[in-house]
């Protein structure tokens, strides 16, 4: 191979360079891709070149920093964005790193032929990812997002910080130079224009770009909630076994004669599309709910294999080392012939993917399969996620945004078992260690 090595899968490392003007989206995109490629376990890490800037001094700059014929704040920027080059660098070796994401306008040839030099010595592949934009009702939500969200106008007056920010993003007019097949034919790049509307891809080189690529083509950014739920109680919840395929228990089918009414008071008119497993505690569950059912599969309850429908104390008896090692690492247990997490994260990636492209759903599923996919939008760490406690009888109501997921929960205050079982605790009476760490990370109380 010539000096521009291709690395080899094993140590394949990918920088993703965000290219666009202001408010396109460039921050919420890269967050959004850290996310899900942490959530598959691929090492992934955003640098925020805007973060270095405001580090280096220039913390509330005005529109007039962001001209390029300002020598003094240029050469501020350009070592923001060295320092950030620098630091994503010393990541890919210190830490592994796998998929490195800079986020910045680059908006000029010159910035973008610079970082494509630093990649190709340090054999690392470049992908080029930009959002252009036209369409005025998205631009004016992301600035409205920016002059809200963005550290740089922290206690600016509204008003104030929108027409600094246009101005800002008239002096980065002036200069951009947008990517395009005549003069970038033998980059590895995505356009995306109005977010999907349309895409444009060129020269993509590896599996994991397409699958980066594949993820932000189903993006939207429009407002939307999706609500989950776990089954009400069912007759296994009382009787404290797992898996199963039971109904519901009394409280249980009052849980659901209850879930229309505690949808309607959270979405209002809105058109939802109900998801379910195939189990029958999910569907029992949804049956009063005057939306259109779909049932999934892939949202069935972590198969418990050899264990499935015995108790906690049952399985400690019986299979004390399988006991022991799921405590020790529950995300990675798998039950002999059933399921780890890992496993359910992975079948779960096609619901991910269908939820980001869909708007307004309620999911009616199981503990586990609802940890998974809450770490998903609230970006919990794999070592966390297993042992989160999602009540049943609660509804959570999550709300994509720009800079990240918010989360309400209403109870619908019908009494249920608690499934919940802390990290540590024998289930024959002996405590074996601290758990508090891992309690309830939706609630701060205890399990339910
Ligand atoms: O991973 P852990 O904490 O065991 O939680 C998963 C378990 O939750 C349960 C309840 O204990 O879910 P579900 O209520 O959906 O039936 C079990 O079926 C399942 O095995």
């Amino acid at each position: 191979m010539g000096v521009y090595t291709v690395s080899s899968v094993e140590n394949l490392r990918i920088c993703v360079v965000m290219v666009g003007l202001p408010a396109r989206g460039k921050s919420f995109i890269s967050q959004k891709i850290v996310r899900y490629l942490s959530w598959l376990s691929i090492k992934a890490k955003c640098f925020n070149v805007g973060s270095y800037r405001r580090q280096i001094g220039a913390a509330h700059p005005s529109a007039d920093f962001f001209d390029f014929k300002n020598e003094e704040a240029f050469r501020i920027r350009e070592n923001a964005v060295t320092q950030a080059v620098e630091d994503m660098m010393k990541w890919y070796e210190d830490d592994n790193g796998v998929v490195g994401i800079l986020d910045a306008t680059n908006t000029t040839r010159s910035r973008r032929d610079w970082i494509l030099k630093l990649c190709r010595e340090n054999a690392i592949e470049p992908m080029f990812l930009e959002s252009w934009c036209d369409d005025q009702e998205m631009i004016l939500r992301n600035i409205s997002d920016v002059k809200t969200c963005s550290p740089d106008y922290e206690g600016v007056d509204p008003e104030k910080a929108t027409s600094d920010f246009l101005q800002r993003i008239g002096k980065y007019e002036k200069v951009y130079q947008p990517l395009d097949l005549d003069h970038d034919k033998n980059l590895t790049f995505v356009k995306l224009v109005n977010v999907a509307q349309e895409v444009i891809v060129n020269q993509i080189q590896t599996y994991l770009e397409s699958r980066i690529v594949f993820y932000v083509m189903n993006l939207h950014i429009r407002p939307r909630f999706i609500w989950l739920s776990r089954h009400g109680e069912s007759i296994y919840n009382v009787e404290k076994k797992i898996g199963g395929d039971s109904s519901l228990s009394p409280r249980g089918m009052q849980y659901a004669a209850k879930l229309p009414e505690l949808v309607r008071e959270s979405a209002g008119d809105a058109d939802l599309t109900v998801w379910t497993s195939t189990l029958c505690r999910t569907q029992q569950s949804a049956q009063y709910l005057p939306y259109k059912q779909l049932q999934w599969k892939a949202l069935d309850e972590l198969d418990a294999g050899v264990c499935d429908g015995m108790t906690y104390e049952e399985i400690e008896e019986k299979y004390p080392e399988d006991f022991k090692a799921r405590d020790e690492d529950k995300y990675e247990y798998r039950y002999p012939g059933g399921e780890s997490y890992r496993d359910v994260v992975i079948r779960l990636e096609p619901i991910i993917m269908e939820l980001e492209r869909q708007e307004n759903i309620l999911i009616v599923t199981h503990q586990a399969v609802l940890r998974c996919i809450y770490a998903y939008f609230m970006n919990v760490p794999q070592e966390e996620s297993p042992w989160m406690s999602i009540p049943l009888h609660t509804l959570i109501r999550l709300e994509p945004r720009a800079y990240g997921t918010e989360v309400k929960r209403i109870k619908a205050n019908i009494p249920a078992v608690s499934t919940y079982k802390e990290k540590g605790t024998s289930q024959l009476g002996e405590s074996v260690n601290d758990a508090t760490k891992y309690r309830n990370l939706l609630t701060g109380e205890g399990g339910n």
